[in-house]
């Protein structure tokens, strides 16, 4: 049975990864893909990964009707067997239920890679409705560390370092950013609540209010 599934993680954790080398193994046996993708770093109609692979894609812009969108290239002869989404999180819902009717009415694979919740903790409306939906939800095995060692679960918006609670919901960016751009992080929980990032959490081991006090 055709299956949509969410592949769910925090940023980089090895989504888009995971996404090319499902696209690679199935082109490898003959099967022909649609790729989808919004807001990539990359670019416009670009899938990429941090190990440096980058394939074309489809711009799954506000407003373009998934499903319709497939018709119309079936229609005009095109196979298409599977369909792979990125950057899923920044679909409107609407275009979630499309792919779900893919699934059903198209008998094909949907596999949707995302986040699930922004630098608030709260859920992007496309991942709300992906879990709402999807057949089947995998969390990536390759998990991201916190600073502290933990297992990462949230994802921090950093201006200069320090973590951020105010700002649009969607702002494109990336880990490892100059201290001097907006950038994120990648938390464990207890680090998220108290707003603790590596650089914060640096500044406050040589601040010397917390240095132990020497005896004269
Ligand atoms: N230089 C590197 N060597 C090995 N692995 C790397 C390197 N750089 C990034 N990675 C791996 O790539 C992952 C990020 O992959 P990516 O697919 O871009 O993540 P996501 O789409 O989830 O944000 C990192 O978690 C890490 O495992
Ligand atoms: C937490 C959070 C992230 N984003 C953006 C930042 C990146 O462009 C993507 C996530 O990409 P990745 O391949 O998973 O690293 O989402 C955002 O717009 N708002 C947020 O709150």
């Amino acid at each position: 049975m055709p299956e949509l599934v969410f592949f769910s993680g925090t940023m980089d954790c090895g989504k888009s990864t995971l996404a090319l080398q499902i696209g690679h193994n199935r082109s490898a046996r003959g099967l022909q893909g649609i790729i989808f993708t919004r807001d990539d770093r990359a670019g416009e109609g670009k899938l990429s990964s941090r190990l440096g692979l980058v394939t074309d894609a489809v711009e799954a812009a506000p407003g373009l009707d998934l499903y319709g969108y497939l018709v119309e290239r079936m229609s005009q002869g095109e196979r298409v067997d599977y369909v792979i989404v990125d950057e899923a999180q920044f679909l409107a819902p609407e275009q979630i239920d499309q792919l779900a009717r893919v699934v059903d009415d198209l008998d094909m694979d949907v596999f949707a890679f995302g986040i699930t919740t922004d630098f608030r903790t709260k859920l992007f409306p496309g991942s709300q409705r992906l879990i709402e939906l999807a057949d089947r939800i995998e969390t990536l095995q390759v998990e991201a560390m916190c600073w502290c060692g933990a297992r990462a679960t949230h994802n921090a918006r950093t201006v200069g370092g320090a973590m951020v609670v105010e700002g649009e919901q969607v702002v494109v960016g990336d880990v490892d950013r100059p201290a001097e751009e907006v950038g994120y992080e990648v938390l464990c929980r207890r680090h998220h609540r108290r707003h603790l990032t590596s650089a914060t959490a640096r500044a406050a081991a040589v601040s010397p209010d917390v240095l132990p006090v020497t005896q004269p």
